[in-house]
């Protein structure tokens, strides 16, 4: 593996073709034949851009991302190694200097720590929704294209919620649990239909607004709390405030992502809104509900159950790792009545899965390939035509750089000596992404534009594909 400048502040970072251990002069290796895919494999005439030999991509998957994604980037003829859990962090630096992609689900935190030894990364798949694990702003400004599964796994958490709501309303947890230690306890006390009761959703996003078509279907009423103003589905309703949901919902369940504003954000104040022997679930993430609050609203019985998926703190790997150690109210918890405990199971379907491993590894594939950075989450998104193998003295400049005036002007008097066809830029905050496609490039060329765009100050990150 050749060398990457260090980064300063996280810019001027140099990943071009030559990191991939591969000179300007020397002869690409033959695109390979097929993909694993039908929408990729579809543009078989589109010429295979290849700054590098394949097989010297380096990629790491961790968390038992789905065989779909390892098939789809093996048959590129990448070099993936796949691991079933994640990493330590000490041992996540020292895997991740190596390799040019990572791909992850919820649990490997990508921290600027961890990022700043990552000097040979070009993009990180996060084979999930959430992105809340990789410090997005810190992998743009060093020029790290993150992308994730927007939706692919949102129907299988409304139906886990769904799930819920009647375990919960009937204590199907405990009479199952009672049933195993052998007791028989026939009761309807406090044992309820789902029909007519009142769902109330915080965050009306993929997930929310599907969960309120199944309610709907399952003759509840939905009422939603978001801070935006989204248009409701079916005859769901929303509500100006948190509070307002809190007084009206029998089964609260929160959808929000994790920031800085839903942290914490269910916590005694807000228990003592909900309606007495009211249901909370959270499927969401572990920082958006105070758990020793939640005990605290359960053993008073303000709370009549919880369905809990997510936590604070949750292991690497599959083992007996849900005690006192890792989040220190783990027994207390365990120890109430009507409480379903989950791990972090609400995206875990094969359909989920399988659907997450094609759409995270087509994006990496197309952003390696030829730098197509549509559905990114932290860099501008942009697509151009693929050039074709009629284009053979093309070559496609990718340029991540800092948005700051003079650029353009910069960048075309160092393309200015080839025909530029197609050229597109756009800039996202502080960050802009340029795609020139040129013709008319022999190949010391292309060491000459690529030298003479990572010089420049605002560089961030240079490729150039061939
Ligand atoms: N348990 C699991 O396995 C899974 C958990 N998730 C979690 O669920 C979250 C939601 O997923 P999606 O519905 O796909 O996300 P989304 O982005 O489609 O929707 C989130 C909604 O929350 C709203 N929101 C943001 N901040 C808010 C606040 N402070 N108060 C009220 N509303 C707020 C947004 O406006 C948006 O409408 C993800 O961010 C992820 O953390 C996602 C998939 C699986
Ligand atoms: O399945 C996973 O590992 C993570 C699911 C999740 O929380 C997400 O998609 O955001």
């Amino acid at each position: 593996m050749a060398s990457a400048r260090d980064i300063p502040n996280a810019q001027g970072r140099a990943v071009s073709h030559s990191n991939f251990g591969m000179s300007p002069t020397s002869t690409p290796q033959s695109p390979t034949s097929s993909f694993a895919h039908a929408s990729l494999a579809s543009r078989t005439l589109e010429k295979q851009l290849k700054p590098f030999n394949k097989p010297d991509i380096k990629i790491l998957l961790l968390e038992n991302v789905n065989q779909s994604g390892r098939d789809l980037l093996t048959a590129q003829g990448y070099q993936v190694e796949a691991l079933k859990t994640s990493l330590p962090e000490a041992e996540l630096i020292e895997k991740i200097r190596d390799v040019h992609v990572i791909g992850i689900r919820s649990k490997t935190k990508l921290t600027e720590k961890v990022l700043r030894e990552a000097k040979n990364l070009l993009v990180i798949g996060c084979f999930c929704i959430g992105t809340n694990q990789v410090d997005l702003s810190y992998a743009a400004k060093s020029g790290i294209a993150v992308f994730n599964s927007p939706f692919a796994n949102s129907r299988s958490v409304a139906e886990l919620v769904i799930a819920e709501i009647i375990v919960l309303a009937r204590q199907l947890g405990d009479r199952s649990n009672e049933m195993h230690r052998g007791t028989w306890n026939k009761v309807s006390n406090k044992c309820w239909e789902i029909r007519g009761k009142t769902l109330g959703i915080v965050g009306y996003g993929h997930i929310g607004s599907q969960l309120s078509v199944l309610a709907e279907m399952m003759g509840m009423n939905v009422i939603y709390y978001d801070v935006v103003t989204l248009m409701a589905m079916g005859t769901a309703k929303q509500l100006p405030t948190l509070d307002d949901l809190l007084a009206e919902a029998d089964f609260v369940t929160l959808h929000v992502p994790e920031t800085p504003e839903t942290k914490n954000m269910i916590s005694s104040a807000q228990f003592e809104k909900m309606k007495t022997g009211s249901y909370l679930i959270n499927a969401s993430r572990g920082t958006v509900v105070d758990i020793p609050a939640l005990i605290h609203a359960m053993r008073s019985g303000k709370v009549a159950g919880a369905a809990i998926d997510v936590f604070p703190h949750e292991p690497a790997a599959n083992g007996d790792y849900f005690n006192s150690q890792l989040n220190s109210w783990g027994e207390d918890l365990r120890g109430l009545s009507n409480i379903i405990l989950t791990p972090h199971i609400g995206g875990s379907t094969e359909e989920a899965q399988r659907a997450i491993g094609v759409e995270v590894g087509e994006a990496l594939v197309r952003y390696i390939n030829q730098g197509i950075t549509i559905g990114s989450v932290n860099l501008p998104e942009i697509t151009m035509r693929g050039l074709t193998l009629d284009e053979p003295n093309h070559a496609r400049v990718i340029y991540i750089h800092r948005n700051v005036p003079g650029v353009l002007r910069k960048v075309n008097e160092i393309l200015a000596e080839h025909n530029v066809d197609k050229q597109i830029s756009d800039s996202r905050g502080d960050i802009a992404y340029l795609m020139a496609d040129v013709s008319n490039v022999k190949t010391e060329h292309i060491k000459q534009i690529s030298e003479e765009l990572e010089a420049q100050s605002f560089n961030i990150l240079t490729r150039v594909l061939y």
